[in-house]
């Protein structure tokens, strides 16, 4: 069993726990649910940079990245660096992370942020929805292709952008499909956790242009993004290389005036 199975077992026992507890009527009447999303698409179709910065603690690859860091701060420290959007993990088990992250994060800033989870019930969906998160991650490598499609239909019926992420060239051609904003190339094998941004590079070309397409993990230098710009990638998932400084934001901005120039 990979660690990606044990991830996804634990996550059908957390979903069918917390559906027990707080109902879908619940999330529906919070006070964020009326929220107006932002679109991270159209940020980064706007950007000349591309940065989304992530908030992430710790991670099966990495053990522990930064347990003190306070969401709030590094929220507002990547705003302040320029950054088109933040990644929260939410998962607490495997990432330390929860969803009062994202609500803590959502009280900071402006920016769309994306709920980053293993999503794998439209719950957690209207849970982000409730909690100001404005996009969801889906994961081709542990959805069929009929539940992507209804997935990411719940959340366009919401008004949340959709990033498919993929590894391979066959979960990118079962995931096609008109309800997905952001195509996301993750660099990381999650079964093996070998991290090569070579994989971004080979798919790309296979990446419709009506996606936006976003590079996710492993990126920790300016000329890692200048490589793959041509490639036509519009948007740079980075955690670890912001979150493992004492300062995340501050990374994030030396490492974007450092892109910009
Ligand atoms: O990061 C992991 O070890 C990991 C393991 C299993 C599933 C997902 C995992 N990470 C989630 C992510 O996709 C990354 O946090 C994200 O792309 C940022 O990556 P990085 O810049 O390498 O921190």
């Amino acid at each position: 069993m990979t660690i990606l199975d044990k991830i996804i077992a634990d996550k059908y026992k957390e979903v069918a726990l917390k559906k027990s507890i707080i109902p879908v009527s619940q999330l529906e009447n919070s006070v964020l649910f009326g929220r107006k999303t932002s679109s991270l698409a159209t940020a980064l179709r706007e950007s000349t940079t591309g940065i989304i910065a992530e908030f992430k603690r710790r991670s099966p690859s990495k053990a522990v990245i930064n347990q003190s860091a306070s969401v709030q701060d590094v929220a507002q420290g990547y705003e302040h660096a320029g950054v088109c959007g933040m990644s929260v993990l939410t998962d607490g088990k495997y990432f330390g992370g929860s969803l009062d992250d994202v609500l803590l994060a959502r009280a900071s800033v402006q920016f769309p942020i994306l709920r980053k989870e293993f999503i794998v019930d439209e719950y957690q969906i209207l849970e982000a929805k409730a909690h100001g998160a404005d996009v969801i991650l889906l994961i081709a490598a542990v959805l069929t292709r009929n539940e992507i499609k209804s997935l990411s239909e719940v959340a366009k019926s919401l008004g949340l952008d959709v990033l498919l992420e993929v590894h391979n060239l066959e979960e990118l051609q079962k995931s096609i499909m008109p309800s997905l904003d952001m195509l996301g190339v993750n660099n990381r094998n999650l079964k093996t956790f070998e991290v090569s941004t070579d994989i971004s590079k080979e798919l790309s070309n296979h990446i419709p242009t009506d996606f936006v397409k976003v590079s996710e993990s492993g990126i920790s230098s300016v000329a890692a993004i200048k490589e793959l710009k041509p490639f036509g990638y519009q948007g740079f998932l980075i955690g670890e290389n912001f979150m493992k400084t004492e300062n995340p934001g501050g990374s994030a901005l030396a490492f974007i005036n450092e892109l910009k120039k």
